[in-house]
């Protein structure tokens, strides 16, 4: 049995985890690792054996307290020197079965000081014990939940620390300028009448531009990670679901010529050409009377207001009359779709200028027939040229989470302030440069995150 004072205080720093770290479900192999000053330990008693020299795969009989054999595995020691979390690590290359799964989780849960992790735990461990910083280790979930090419190479590259090295870069240059300002209030500098603060502003003032540059990258690298929103918006029977089975080359949404058989929002995603996308249905907007369907309006409506890209379609034989209820939507942001072109030949006038509305500029302008597939790879092509567009990394990283936005927007804010008090009160001013360079420092976690910490890692996956 185990020991209650144990179990108690599992909550503790010094608690050895321990978690299935490869996917759960029959497996050809399975990894559990654990992390922590009983790992060694652990290991002696499962396999009756001396712990192999560190990083040496050895094979090894497991075997529970009861003499149960489990598995004849492959282990693997790490020393807390040299590992991934910090601490001592054993990795336990065990036949992916479940009952020789079970039986290792259910032998290590008896050992006295083990506990099984929680979500995120082994990189909560590797971040407190300074191996990964809060961006590296935010990278690090990104890639495990990356699902194309592009997500994948923006999660290595900030695991790589290319978001920690921007962001410590421009906090190393704010705390050499404070550290001049600072210097400057104890021991003023007769030489410089407008004093340190007037010779630093505007080497602070071009960071804070590079970091204002860095914010209005139109949310490339969150575009990325969470995927490009493409809504697909129309009247009843504009032919939404049907262009949207068309681009998903798959029966997904419900096609039918009821009108307003679309009453939910239904998204699917897409890979175009590494690039992931969330290709959004809704519902046809019309005054309608029902309440579901006014449900699914409603629904519509915001979806439009927040996607990347709206594709407006209207029907060829409508064409070139643009129905009011589109007339909103049509901008920049908009990809105009004229569509069941086979309805019509009426549809070819091509029109740079949308009628009636001779000031609007849209996206682009596509012609298609969902029916006898004239124009749909043509409008595909558009669409990976848009999204490529949109998320194509850049030289300098793009910033993923709102979190690091907030942040950064919290820093310009500060530099605002001292633009403003740095003819004035030279107190003041390095007051606003010291909080500005905290706000930079949250985003790598080096200050001020306390709180949150929870919150980021327990986004992950247990094992991880
Ligand atoms: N079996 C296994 N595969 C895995 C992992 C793992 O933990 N176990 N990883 C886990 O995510 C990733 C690899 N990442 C790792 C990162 C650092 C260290 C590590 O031992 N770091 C030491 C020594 C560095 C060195 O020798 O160069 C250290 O930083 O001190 C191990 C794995 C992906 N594949
Ligand atoms: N001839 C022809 N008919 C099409 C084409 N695309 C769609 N249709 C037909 O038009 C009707 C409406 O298509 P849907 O895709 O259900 O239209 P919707 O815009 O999703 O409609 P709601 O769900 O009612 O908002 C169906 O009968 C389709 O078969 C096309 O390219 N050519």
């Amino acid at each position: 049995m185990k020991d209650q004072s144990v179990a108690q205080s599992s909550q503790t720093f010094a608690d050895t985890i321990f978690a299935l770290s490869s996917g759960a479900g029959t497996a050809g192999v399975a990894v559990v690792r654990l992390s922590g000053p009983h790992a060694f330990a652990a290991l002696e008693a499962l396999s009756g054996k001396p712990v192999p020299e560190a990083r040496y795969a050895a094979l090894r009989l497991l075997t529970n307290e009861d003499g149960a054999r489990l598995d004849q595995a492959l282990v693997i020691a790490f020393k807390g020197s040299a590992s991934f979390t910090g601490e001592d690590v054993v990795e336990l290359h065990l036949h992916g079965g479940r009952a020789v799964v079970a039986g290792v989780l259910e032998a290590l849960d008896r050992i006295d000081g083990l506990r099984p992790a929680e979500p995120g735990e082994f990189s909560r461990r590797a971040f407190d014990n300074q191996k990964l910083d809060l961006t590296e280790a935010e990278g690090l979930n990104d890639l495990i939940h990356a699902q194309t090419a592009a997500q994948r190479e923006q999660a290595l590259r900030q695991m790589d620390g290319a978001l920690r090295d921007l962001y410590e870069d421009w906090r190393g240059r704010l705390v050499a300028h404070l550290a001049h300002l600072e210097a400057d209030i104890d021991f003023p500098d007769e030489d410089l009448p407008e004093g340190v603060a007037g010779a630093v502003r505007p080497n602070i003032l071009s960071l804070k531009f590079e970091i204002t540059q860095h914010l209005v990258d139109g949310r490339r690298g969150e575009a990325l990670r969470e995927g490009f929103r493409i809504v697909i918006m129309g009247e009843p029977n504009a032919g939404k679901s049907t262009l949207l089975n068309a681009l998903a080359k798959s029966d997904v949404a419900i096609v039918s010529d009821e009108e307003g058989t679309t009453r939910d929002v239904i998204e699917i995603q897409l890979d175009l050409g590494g690039y992931p996308v969330r290709l959004i249905d809704t519902a046809g907007v019309r005054e309608s009377q029902g309440a579901i369907e006014q449900e699914g309006i409603r629904r519509a409506l915001a979806r439009a207001e927040e996607a990347d890209l709206r594709l407006v379609l209207i029907r060829a034989d409508d064409w070139p009359v643009i129905p009011k209820s589109m007339e909103r939507w049509l901008d920049e942001k908009a990809m105009l779709v004229i569509t069941q072109t086979d309805r019509t030949d009426m549809f070819h006038v091509k029109h740079d200028k949308l009628p009636g509305m001779p000031d609007v500029k849209v996206a682009d302008v596509a012609y298609v027939s969902a029916k006898t597939d004239v124009g749909l790879s043509d409008l595909f092509s558009h669409l990976e040229e848009h999204v490529r567009e949109a998320m194509a990394p850049r030289e300098v990283p793009s910033l993923t989470r709102v979190r690091h936005r907030r942040a950064l927007e919290e820093a310009v804010d500060h530099l605002d302030r001292f633009d403003q008090n740095a003819g004035l009160d030279a107190v003041l001013a390095a007051e606003d440069v010291r909080m500005a360079a905290r706000s930079l420092g949250k985003i790598t976690g080096r200050v001020g995150v306390e709180d949150i910490l929870d919150v980021i890692f327990s986004d992950f996956c247990i094992g991880k």
